[in-house]
This record gives structure tokens, C-alpha cells and sequence, in this order.
């Protein structure tokens, strides 16, 4: 089911036209369907509707609050790394009880702010990060609720800038440390370990690495509580790959993949925790530009669009694809363009060799699969102002997130008196 479309007259997000959004909103922006963030979190729902669960949302992945809170009335909690991701989730409705906590270094304050709202839990990641959390809850009277994640020294066989489970990745405590952590843990003050805590990586393309890193953490659930320990909560983290492109070997279905956790974890008798990001928002939100002019350079064809890395920063930064939608209905022979932003960067290139129909000045170009990393990964490099966000629903659609103007970029400086 795909709720971006092309149809006779141009291009839709749910029953609407890009073309009318991007009239009233301008681009580049992005373009999110409120049908597909409820499809995703249901589909993943449902599998475990049988279970004590929790999909807690991988805020970083989108972190507009009007997803979040759409996401927060189905039921979804929130996986955030920061005091700013924990004060989103709140605004957005997100209840403090469905809150867990990640990240290798958390602040003092953030841990403040986050014992003070009663989260759920906190992943923590080194023994370091034991002290620290039970020194911060021990100081305001407080228990914190503490979940060890674990590096289980599993290899995602995902690119390695974002793979995150092997022993040299700098996430969590070492397998082999995990019980004389956990001991700690139960003995510092201002601590109450309720679980274990696992995420090997993102854009995960087989189930076998996480059945693996599930059947290690597992077998520390069952030898921990032979100690004498509660391990009432296991969380298994995010990480299940999206189709980027067509043509790509698919990814596992999130069925398939709920289906091997389930098994994975059944006789466990846990509160059950996911953190899922990218399967969630990504093919859930398109990035949009128009082509400004096009320049043939030496031989090879470019069409320069609006938009820039500053906007959607994954190509530049992993070499990751897009699939482009044209907004024209295609007619013709395509000609082959390289599409790039305007940014004063070589990387500032989306795509190369896309088949284009149209390249006339004002045509519009979405980049598929741009819901997770893409926004929330945007910078104002260039002073370009933050790309603006869209939800749609149905046949509506809203400005979640507009475009600054220049003064209220510029509202944070201060040009010193005594120069
Ligand atoms: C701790 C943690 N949980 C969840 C996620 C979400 O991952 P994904 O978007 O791949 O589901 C991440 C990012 O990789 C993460 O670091
Ligand atoms: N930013 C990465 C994903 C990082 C996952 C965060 N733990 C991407 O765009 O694919």
C-alpha cells in the first residue's frame, strides 16, 4: 500500500497534490502521510498485541512532535537520547511511563529531567554511566530504573558507520561484564535494574543478526534471575532495514521479523521494549524539490534543484539512495541527469544517472523513503533555513513545521559592543 502515487495529473501524498502543497509551502520541504506512520506502528502492533509490549518510537529517527503525537495516541512510547528528544515526547503527549532512554552520555541534567518526569527506564551503558545515574537519582532523592545494554558482539552486516553491536562499537557494557554490572547495579543506591537492553544497528537487512543478538541477551535474562536477580524487562532495541530502492534485495517483513523476536523471547515472561525508527517513518515521509535550472558540464547532464544536502544529508554522508518520483506525468525519452543542490560541496549530489523526463525550471522531484534521517538530520549549512515538514491526512493536509524566515535565524547571534 503506498500512499505517495502517480497519477495522470502529477503526484500525490494520500489525496493530495504535491503540486498544491508545494504552491502554498514552497520548497524544498518535506511531506509526511499520516496513513502510513499509523499503518507502519499497526502492523508492528498488532504482532505483538498478545504480549506485555512496548513500541517505544525512536524519536531521533522523526522527531516532529505532531508524529510523535500521532504516534503516542496509538499507543507508542518514545527511545530518546536527549533532554531535548525527552521534551518533545512530553509535549507531543507522550506519557513519562513509555519513555526509555538511550545514549552512551547522558548529561546530569538530562538525567535530572528525566528522574523528575518518572520514565520508564534508562538504558545504561557503561559502569561509569552506573555511577553517574546513581550518584544524579541518589542527590534528588530518586530511584532510577535501569535497563543494562548490553554488546553482544553480534555484526549486523550493515554499513559500518551505523552498525552499533560489535565489541569495537563504542555501545554498551561487554557481554562478559554484563552480570558484575548488573550486581552492581542492584547494590549501588538511587538504582533498581529491571532489564537488559540490546540495538546492534540500523538499516538491518536479515533477521538471523537479530534472533542472534536475542538469543544472547535471553540466555543473561534466564542466568541473571538464577542469581537471585528481577529482570522483569527486556528491550531488543530498533534496526529493521526499509526497501530503498526497487530494484534492492527487500528486507525482511516486519512480520517476519516480530515473528522471530516473539519466538525469541516467549518463554522469557518480559516486558517486552522495541525501539523502532526508520521502519516506521521512512516510507512514510518524501523529500521535495524543483528543479532550479539544468547545465550540462562536460558531457554529463545536471539537473540543479533547490534542495540541498543541507536538507536530506544521507547521500552525501552515506552514499545512500533515493528513489526519485517526477512529478510530470512521463512522456518522451528520458534524458540521464545528475541531480544536485546548490550547497558549495562536491557531496551536495543526490542522485546520479536519474532517467528524467522533464527538466524544465519549477519541475517537481520527490525523494522517496526520506521519513527517517532526513528532517531531523537537516542543518542550516549555507544559512539556508531549515526545511520546512508537512503531515497529510486524507485529503488535508498541514504545516507541521514552518520555514524560519532570515530574522529569526539570525535572533540567536550577538554582534559583541566592544569591537
Ligand atoms: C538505541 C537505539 N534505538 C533505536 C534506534 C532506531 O533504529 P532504527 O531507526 O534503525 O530502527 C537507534 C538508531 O540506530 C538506536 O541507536
Ligand atoms: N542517521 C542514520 C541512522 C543512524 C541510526 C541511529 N542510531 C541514517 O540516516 O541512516
Amino acid at each position: 500500500m503506498d500512499h505517495f502515487s502517480s497519477r495522470h495529473d502529477g503526484l500525490y501524498a494520500e489525496d493530495v497534490p504535491l503540486r498544491r502543497i508545494a504552491d502554498a509551502v514552497g520548497t524544498p520541504l518535506y511531506i509526511y502521510s499520516a496513513a502510513t506512520l499509523r499503518r507502519h506502528y499497526d502492523i508492528l502492533a498488532d504482532e505483538f498485541k498478545n504480549r506485555d509490549a512496548l513500541i517505544a518510537f525512536a524519536v531521533k529517527a522523526l522527531s516532529n512532535i505532531a508524529v510523535l503525537a500521532l504516534l503516542g495516541r496509538r499507543g507508542a512510547g518514545a527511545d530518546i537520547v536527549s533532554g531535548g528528544e525527552l521534551y518533545r515526547a512530553l509535549k507531543a503527549g507522550i506519557p513519562a511511563e513509555r519513555v526509555v532512554f538511550s545514549g552512551v552520555a547522558k548529561s546530569r541534567g538530562e538525567m535530572e529531567a528525566a528522574l523528575n518526569a518518572g520514565i520508564l527506564q534508562f538504558n545504561v551503558e557503561s559502569e561509569a554511566e552506573l555511577a553517574h545515574l546513581s550518584a544524579v537519582a541518589s542527590a534528588l532523592g530518586k530511584t532510577a530504573p535501569v535497563a543494562l545494554r548490553v554488546n553482544p558482539d553480534v555484526d549486523a552486516g550493515t554499513d559500518t558507520r551505523i552498525s552499533t553491536g560489535r565489541k569495537d562499537d563504542k555501545f554498551g557494557v561487554p557481554f562478559a561484564d554484563a552480570g558484575r554490572l548488573y550486581r552492581l547495579a542492584a547494590a549501588l543506591p538511587g538504582l533498581r535494574p529491571q532489564g537488559l537492553t540490546v540495538h546492534i544497528g540500523s538499516q538491518i537487512t536479515s533477521v538471523a543478526p537479530f534472533e542472534r543478538a536475542a538469543a544472547r541477551v535471553g540466555g543473561l535474562v534466564t542466568s541473571l534471575r538464577a542469581e537471585g536477580h528481577e529482570v522483569t524487562h527486556l528491550d531488543l532495541g530498533g534496526g529493521l532495514g526499509i526497501p530503498y530502492e526497487r530494484a534492492a534485495a527487500a528486507p525482511p517483513l516486519p512480520v517476519d521479523y516480530a515473528a522471530t523476536l516473539n519466538r525469541a523471547t516467549a518463554d522469557l515472561n518480559v516486558r517486552l521494549i522495541l525501539e523502532p525508527g526508520r521502519l516506521i517513518a521512512g516510507n512514510a515521509g518524501l523529500f521535495v524539490t524543483r528543479i532550479v535550472l539544468t547545465k550540462n558540464q562536460e558531457g554529463t547532464h545536471y539537473a540543479l534543484v533547490d534542495g540541498a544536502m543541507n536538507d536530506l544529508i544521507r547521500p552525501a554522508l552515506y552514499g545512500a539512495r533515493h528513489e526519485v518520483m517526477e512529478d510530470t506525468p512521463p512522456t518522451g525519452v528520458p534524458v540521464h541527469h545528475h541531480i544536485a543542490g546548490p550547497v558549495c560541496e562536491s557531496t551536495d549530489l543526490f542522485a546520479k544517472d536519474v532517467p528524467l523526463h522533464e527538466v524544465s525550471a519549477g519541475a517537481l522531484l520527490a525523494f522517496r523513503t526520506a521519513g527517517a534521517y532526513g528532517a531531523v538530520q537537516a542543518s542550516q549549512y549555507n544559512t539556508r533555513p531549515l526545511v520546512p515538514e508537512v503531515l497529510v491526512d486524507g485529503d488535508r493536509f498541514t504545516v507541521i513545521r514552518r520555514r524560519p524566515t532570515y530574522e529569526e535565524m539570525l535572533s540567536l547571534e550577538v554582534i559583541p559592543d566592544d569591537f
